[in-house]
């Protein structure tokens, strides 16, 4: 991890002066160290995480069959094109088999795959195909509302363009109520907003 570090750290001093800049300055002299640790440590830290390990046994065997619904779930990931961020919110749906899953964990498992260089559509199936093998559920559903960075503060400049992606498997797919159901508890207003 250390070697890794350091690498990257030459890297972005390299890039420093590449674009023009003194890396020596006392403005920046600190900054690849940071940019290396906040890569490794932060922003890019779900390539070193394993779903099973995240879960930590939090799957529980319950009767409980109707829908849960975790919606407003934070995210920050970054562009795979750009390598700035895109961030926004996730929801996700699922109805159950015989296992729940432990609250906390649905944001953890939308963490490991934010923290990497993504597009909206591949995390949004990432997660949901995550869930579904975790849990077998009768069915998942996830929506991802995103604002990219790289649309807004450069390239075609449209600060208010929202993605919105989703996967539906299961329940969620042959049976118009149960999405219907899913997206009223969503609501279709861009949560990270209003
Ligand atoms: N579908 C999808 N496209 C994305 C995502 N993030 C960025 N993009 C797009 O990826 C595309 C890359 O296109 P290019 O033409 O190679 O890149 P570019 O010259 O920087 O394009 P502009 O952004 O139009 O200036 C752009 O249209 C981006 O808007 C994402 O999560 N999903
Ligand atoms: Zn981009």
């Amino acid at each position: 991890m250390d070697e890794k570090k350091k690498q990257i750290e030459n890297h972005i001093r390299e890039i420093l002066k590449l674009i023009g800049e003194d890396p020596e300055r006392e403005g920046l002299v600190d900054t690849p160290h940071r940019v290396a640790k906040m890569y490794l440590n932060e922003i890019f830290q779900g390539y070193s995480q394993d779903p099973i390990k995240i879960l930590n046994n939090a799957v529980f065997h319950s009767d409980y069959e109707e829908m849960v619904v975790v919606k407003d779930i934070d995210f920050y990931s970054m562009c795979e094109h750009h390598l700035i961020p895109f961030f926004g919110v996730v929801h996700v749906g699922y109805i159950p088999d015989g296992k729940l899953i432990g609250l906390s964990k649905i944001p953890r498992i939308v963490d490991m795959f934010a923290r990497r260089l993504q597009i909206q559509e591949q995390m949004t199936v990432q997660i949901a195909k995550t869930l579904e093998e975790l849990l077998e559920p009768k069915g998942v559903a996830v929506v991802v509302e995103g604002i990219h960075l790289c649309s807004v503060m450069r390239g075609v400049k449209k600060p208010r363009n929202k993605m919105i992606t989703s996967e539906v498997r299961g329940a969620f797919r042959k049976n118009q109520k149960t999405r219907e159901e899913f997206f009223s508890h969503i609501d279709r207003r861009f949560n990270l907003i209003d």
